[in-house]
């Protein structure tokens, strides 16, 4: 019953020191109070657990989530959770829906598996062993994502009709690709070294055949098939390579270290280094630390459940790079240590003082906390000098992952992932209109504003920052994302919030930048060009080219398009709220679940 969840994910909670603050509170009704849970609609169980990059380091205990019996989805990718896969909790008998992804599990995938599976995404993390046979038994199988783990052995002949999405690049799975897996196309299969066969090359010898986990002998299970072979003349080359670069990187870290350590001396001289020029230099009238003062008052306030800690004095000493400067300031990418690397926004002309600040800042700090926006670490505020430490985004932003150099090697985005960050974005801006209050408002979305995490993920970022630098927000906003009302009133609200994430959703599906741009054909209004397009009737004509390459994703792409033009109606009413945005959304990225759980609606059921 509900008390046996309730009891379960609090075992589950006090296992971990949660970097992030999870609202369990046991005198809290669990189902409309509590965090990343969805219950049934009777209130009576517990159906979804969703902690997607919550900052959850160590291994996820026996006997905890694996009580929930009547769990269906569980999301706990992106955190920092190690040991073995959970056993229990692959195996409740209820569980469809398993998001394990970007993690760091290790050890083999558990025989047993629930029956009732769906989607198992286990895609970068550290698992050895073999691919289970019993997988074959998941009938509802839909979607199997192992890429970028070190499992082994051969590929098992998964002929389960429903299965339609299939990832093991990346792996060390060896021998042919069954038949009926032949199918799938070959980023399914590609980085297996010594797997063959359609759609990869055809199979030369007769070691090439696969090695069923019951007939080959390992040394503690792990050992892949690769090793017990001669070395040919590819792999003495290759290793020839990877130790020559391993020794060159070793002389540069050296070189690294002692210049960093001859760096650290000069407390208030940071060194930036603008991505252009790739040249370090001081430039200390221009770095971020230059109004630093000593004053006690003048500290760095880092916030509870910041994933790092460090002080003032680690800042000032970092290595800085400039990200770029922005219409509120500039951003750079500041290396405190090996382990930590920050972003800091360096505001300029805040118009707020600094009692106003720092109350200001406590609530943007606790209101950005969702996995769906770039947490805020810490600030500084002085006189001179206002400074925002964020998480950095390696992975970029939306903006330079859509429009960036179309040099060699950039991979446009593709349509699982334009789909995540949609979803992730509307996610983050849902939060902060439904946290922040009726009145509050992100007033910059942008695709430069969405910074994609790992598995690309969207994340709003810059929120609360805008009111600080002008009261009345529209000297910031980028023209192209501007609701008609705001040029007129001058007036931002959250509905224009939903007409500025319109044109970002309208910039994600046409690849077109919502200004001139010097590298893409010139739309200023794309709303407008848009409607021109499809007015006579829905046309493929608007969607970005690189999409066309997708099989059956056109009423996807269609029903994304009308989401995105009622977000940018000409009439603030006629707009949807962002949590009816995030929803139309979940029912086109997740169509599975909404299908399933379309009995349970009320129950919230999210996805991961
Ligand atoms: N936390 C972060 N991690 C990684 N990159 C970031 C981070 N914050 C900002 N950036 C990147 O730094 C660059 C400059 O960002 P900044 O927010 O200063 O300007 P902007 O987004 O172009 O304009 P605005 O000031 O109007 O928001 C952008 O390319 C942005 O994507």
């Amino acid at each position: 019953d509900l008390n046996s969840d309730t009891s379960a994910l609090l075992e589950f909670a006090a296992a971990f020191s949660l970097t992030r603050r999870l609202n369990w509170d046991p005198s809290k009704p669990i189902c409309t109070s509590w965090f990343g849970i969805t219950c049934k609609r009777d209130r009576t169980r517990v159906l979804g657990v969703h902690l997607p990059a919550f900052g959850l380091y160590g291994s996820v205990p026996a006997n905890t989530i694996g009580r929930l019996d009547s769990l269906r989805i569980l999301s706990l990718r992106s955190n920092y959770l190690k040991g073995n896969l959970p056993s229990d909790v692959l195996s409740i008998p209820s569980l469809q829906f398993l998001y394990l992804q970007n993690n760091n599990f290790s050890g083999g995938i558990p025989p047993s598996l629930s029956p009732q599976l769906r989607v198992i995404d286990l895609s970068f993390n550290s698992l050895t062993g073999y691919i289970p046979s019993s997988i074959l038994n998941l009938k509802r199988l839909y979607v199997l994502k192992l890429q970028f783990n070190s499992i082994s052995g051969g590929v098992p002949d998964l002929d389960i009709p429903s299965l339609k999405h299939l990832n093991l690049s990346y792996n060390s799975l060896n021998g042919s690709i069954p038949p009926s897996l032949q199918k799938f196309p070959i980023t399914s299969f590609i980085g297996n070294a010594h797997l063959c066969s359609s759609p990869l090359n055809s199979c030369s010898s007769p070691s090439s055949s696969p090695t069923p986990e019951s007939s080959s002998p390992t040394i503690s299970g792990r050992q892949s098939a690769a090793s017990s072979r001669e070395l040919n003349s590819e792999s003495i080359i290759a290793i020839a390579v990877g130790g020559a670069s391993l020794l060159i990187l070793l002389v540069l870290a050296c070189v690294f270290c002692c210049m960093k350590k001859k760096n650290g001396v000069h407390a208030n001289v940071i060194k930036v280094k603008t991505s252009n020029c790739g040249k370090s230099e001081n430039l200390k009238s221009e770095d971020f630390g230059s109004g630093v003062q000593g004053a006690e008052e003048n500290r760095l306030v880092v916030f509870e459940g910041s994933l790092f800690s460090f002080d003032l004095e680690d800042l000032l000493r970092a290595s800085a790079e400039i990200l770029g400067k922005g219409t509120c300031g500039t951003t750079y990418k500041a290396v405190l240590d090996e382990a930590t690397t920050v972003a800091v926004k360096r505001l300029k002309q805040v118009g707020v003082g600094k009692k106003a600040f720092d109350g200001y800042m406590e609530f943007v700090s606790r209101l950005g906390r969702h996995p769906n926006v770039v947490p805020l670490f810490a600030y500084y505020c002085s006189n001179d000098e206002k400074l925002l430490v964020y998480e950095y985004m390696p992975a970029s932003s939306l903006s330079a992952a859509l429009h960036g150099d179309e040099g060699v090697g950039r991979t446009p985005l593709d349509w699982d992932s334009r789909l995540n960050i949609s979803l992730g974005a509307a996610r983050g801006i849902a939060h902060i209109h439904s946290e922040g209050g009726a009145k509050f408002i992100h007033g910059n979305i942008k695709s430069s504003n969405i910074l994609l995490r790992g598995g690309l993920d969207g994340c709003v970022s810059d929120f609360g920052v805008s009111p600080l630098i002008n009261s009345t927000y529209i000297k910031h906003q980028v023209p192209g994302y501007r609701a008609p009302e705001v040029i007129e009133t001058r007036n931002v609200t959250q509905k224009s919030d939903v007409y500025s994430f319109g044109v970002l959703m309208l910039e994600i599906l046409t690849g077109k930048f919502p200004l001139p741009y010097s590298r893409s054909d010139d739309v200023v209004d794309l709303p407008r060009w848009v409607r021109s397009v499809v007015s006579e009737e829905w046309t493929a004509e608007v969607f970005d080219v690189e999409l066309m390459k997708y099989e059956n994703i056109e009423e996807e792409l269609v029903q994304m398009l009308q989401i995105a033009l009622s977000c940018v109606a000409k009439v603030p009413d006629m707009r949807p709220t962002m949590d009816e945005v995030v929803r139309m959304i979940e029912r086109i990225r997740h169509p599975e679940v909404w299908n399933g759980a379309s009995s349970e609606k009320d129950s919230n059921l999210n996805t991961p």
